[in-house]
């Protein structure tokens, strides 16, 4: 409770945050402990650059929220500062088709976008390897989240221009990082033939933290985050206790932020179990927010309509969302996958008497918890 029985609540300048900046998405740790197996391999595969040869192409696997962006992020930081290694992160979450990728790859390349008029890809592809080529310099570009370019039927594709881009264009030289977080997916037999007979990546897997290592992790957080004595050592254990739950640690780090706040909104200057407690039921989420966020419009008015239909069969399903967005069966089909693919619908097969066998559709979450995400 409150040190300031008159006020009952904290005033402006009182915070038991030092630093809320590093609970944000986009903060780079400066610290990055645990992951040091998985640092030397990639940097094994990525050293052929710096003598100027093309890298040996990787392949980083793991589930959500084990480091695997924050390796490369650190990686390709330390290539563009100490080598004329050239270095390019793709959100393919953002950036899902070929000219998305290429588009980003040339916006790096040459620090300004692609005319919004549109060029070829050919076009667009040859710009970006003889930039490349004249300036005699290597890229390595990471597919983060390579997995939403299968889901758009787009991987073999970008793949393939990727890799083949040395014989398409004499002297370039182009090494690919894909990461995946959808162990579900098998990246390398999803490809085609075509793309399978080129790529051969080393592999490097980024397993889920255990309890003790989510307390080593998120007590640096902590440290910088908040003021001393704010988080004390039950506190952490509890968030580390709930975190591992999914082993993701975005969840402790939001945790984190979340119970800070609530201990203020309860003008306390520190975070007690309550405020934990509290701020889990939004901070278990944090997975299902980001995926919902990387939807388009119709695959979020698919996601309500099922919300609205949770466990029917398909073709009722079906009938809500056409009535919605007037969009036909193909598509239907293809947005109900990727939401399969991407954890946030469950199918299922039941046999219906007389009609054989029919697939139903559920949210694989709380519908509440999706429908306020919405
Ligand atoms: N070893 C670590 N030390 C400090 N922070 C970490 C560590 N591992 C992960 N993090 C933090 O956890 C969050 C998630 O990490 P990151 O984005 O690298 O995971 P990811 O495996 O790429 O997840 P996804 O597959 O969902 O994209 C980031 O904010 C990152 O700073």
């Amino acid at each position: 409770m409150s040190d300031d029985p008159d006020e009952g609540m904290l005033s402006w300048d009182e915070s038991v945050f030092r630093d809320e900046h590093v609970f944000e998405i986009d903060y780079v740790p400066e610290t990055f402990e645990h992951r040091e197996t998985q640092l030397e391999s990639l940097k094994y595969a990525l050293r052929p650059a710096v003598r100027g040869s093309r890298p040996l192409n990787t392949m980083i696997r793991g589930p959500p929220g084990t480091g695997k962006t924050t390796a490369v992020q650190k990686l390709f930081g330390e290539l563009g500062v100490q080598t004329d290694v050239r270095t390019v992160r793709v959100n393919c979450q953002v950036d899902s088709t070929r000219y998305a990728v290429f588009s980003r790859v040339f916006e790096h390349i040459f620090e300004y976008e692609p005319p919004a008029s549109g060029i070829s890809f050919k076009k667009l592809f040859g710009q970006i390897t003889d930039r490349l080529v004249e300036d005699d310099e290597v890229l390595a570009v990471a597919l983060d989240d390579v997995n939403y370019l299968f889901y758009e039927n787009e991987a073999s594709d970008s793949l393939y221009s990727l890799l083949r881009a040395h014989e398409a264009h004499s002297g370039a030289r182009i090494g690919v990082v894909v990461v995946s977080s959808d162990l579900s997916l098998d990246v390398i037999d999803e490809l085609d033939a075509r793309v399978q007979s080129v790529f051969r990546p080393e592999e490097v897997y980024f397993p889920v933290y255990d309890v003790d290592e989510i307390v080593d992790i998120l007590r640096e957080r902590v440290k910088r985050g908040f003021h001393s004595g704010v988080v004390g050592a039950p506190e952490l254990d509890r968030v580390a206790e709930l975190t591992a739950e999914s082993g993701d640690i975005r969840v402790g780090i939001d945790l984190l932020r979340r119970a800070g706040l609530h201990a203020e909104m309860r003008a306390s200057r520190t975070v007690e179990t309550e405020d934990i407690e509290a701020a889990y039921e939004k901070s278990k989420h944090v997975h299902l927010s980001r995926s919902l966020r990387g939807l388009s419009d119709r695959e979020r008015e698919l996601v309500a309509v099922i919300a609205d239909h949770d466990g029917d069969r398909a073709g009722e399903v079906y009938e809500g969302f056409h009535e919605e967005t007037g969009l036909g069966y193909t598509r239907y089909s293809e947005i109900v996958n990727k939401l399969d693919q991407l954890g946030v619908v469950d199918t299922a097969y039941a046999d219906v008497e007389g009609r054989g066998r029919s697939r139903s559709l559920s949210l694989a979450y709380d519908v509440d918890a999706v429908r306020e995400r919405l």
